[in-house]
């Protein structure tokens, strides 16, 4: 079970001051969206809700508990997060690094099982890098990079997915595949949150959105009620025009 919810939680973004408090209530088996323009600080909620950052006011709980109550190894099992900008800057290869979702399962002498080595397995071919887990990160393409965090995230296997652009660098085909993937997790159960600047792929693939405003004002629910014109031309400062293919709506910015 993975539920988190916010209570009365203002972000500590520098230098904005009149925000909107956030009262939300991600439950299991939601998708939801976060869009917002550069700056709006999705990133920060991110980081706020997985407990990185400490709000300027409010609080977050995941299951009823307070986010500072949890001890990090229990979180870590709770909740998972994957983060715009890479975090391996240490030499590692692509199955260690897979392996690493692991951890919170681990005590700090203990190897993994071949349980473990399995689910990574499993998580890579899943992600399409199975053939590069000999592989240095540090040597990989954009892609294959985020492919490799995802895929570590997935061996984590969290309740709760926090995911951070989750589709950057990547192609039409793994984009999609990865939509897919974080779709799937909800089916069984989990919650995810999305960082998206794709607005299309909001559409097609939440059920609930967020929208930040960059003066601090946000509004969010269900997405048929936040996909509004209006409202997203006012949040991206920027002219929309809208159709419908294949029962999906779909938006262009108007040149
Ligand atoms: N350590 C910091 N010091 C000063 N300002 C900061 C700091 N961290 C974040 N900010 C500011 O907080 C605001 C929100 O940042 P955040 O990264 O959350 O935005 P975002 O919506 O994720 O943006 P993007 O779409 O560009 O990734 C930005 O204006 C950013 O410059």
């Amino acid at each position: 079970m993975g539920r988190l919810c916010t209570h009365s939680l203002v972000l500590a973004i520098p230098g904005r001051l009149d925000v909107m408090p956030l009262e939300l209530s991600i439950e299991p088996g939601q998708r939801w969206g976060v869009l917002g323009p550069n700056g709006a600080g999705k990133t920060t909620l991110l980081h706020t809700l997985a407990g990185l950052l400490s709000p300027r006011q409010g609080r977050v709980t995941l299951n009823g508990k307070p986010l500072k109550a949890w001890r990090r190894r229990s979180l870590a099992r709770e909740l998972g997060i994957l983060f715009q900008q890479p975090q391996d800057g240490y030499p590692a290869s692509v199955m260690e690094s897979v392996l690493i979702g692991r951890h919170p399962y681990l005590t700090f002498f203990q190897q993994e099982s071949a349980e473990d080595i399995e689910r990574a397995q499993q998580a890579m071919e899943r992600l399409d890098i199975a053939h590069l887990d000999a592989r240095l990160v540090s040597t990989l393409s954009g892609g294959e990079r985020q492919r490799v965090a995802i895929a570590t995230l997935l061996t984590q296997s969290p309740a709760l997915w926090l995911v951070d652009e989750p589709t950057n660098h990547l192609d039409l085909h793994h984009r999609v595949a990865v939509m897919r993937l974080l779709s799937e997790q909800a089916e069984q159960g989990r919650a995810v949150v999305m960082c998206l600047h794709d607005l299309n792929l909001a559409a097609r693939w939440c059920d609930h959105l967020l929208l930040l405003y960059p003066n601090g004002e946000a509004c969010w629910g269900p997405a048929k009620d936040m996909l509004v014109t209006g409202a997203l031309e006012r949040l991206y400062n920027q002219r929309l025009s809208v159709g419908d293919i294949d029962g999906a709506r779909v938006f262009m910015p108007r040149a």
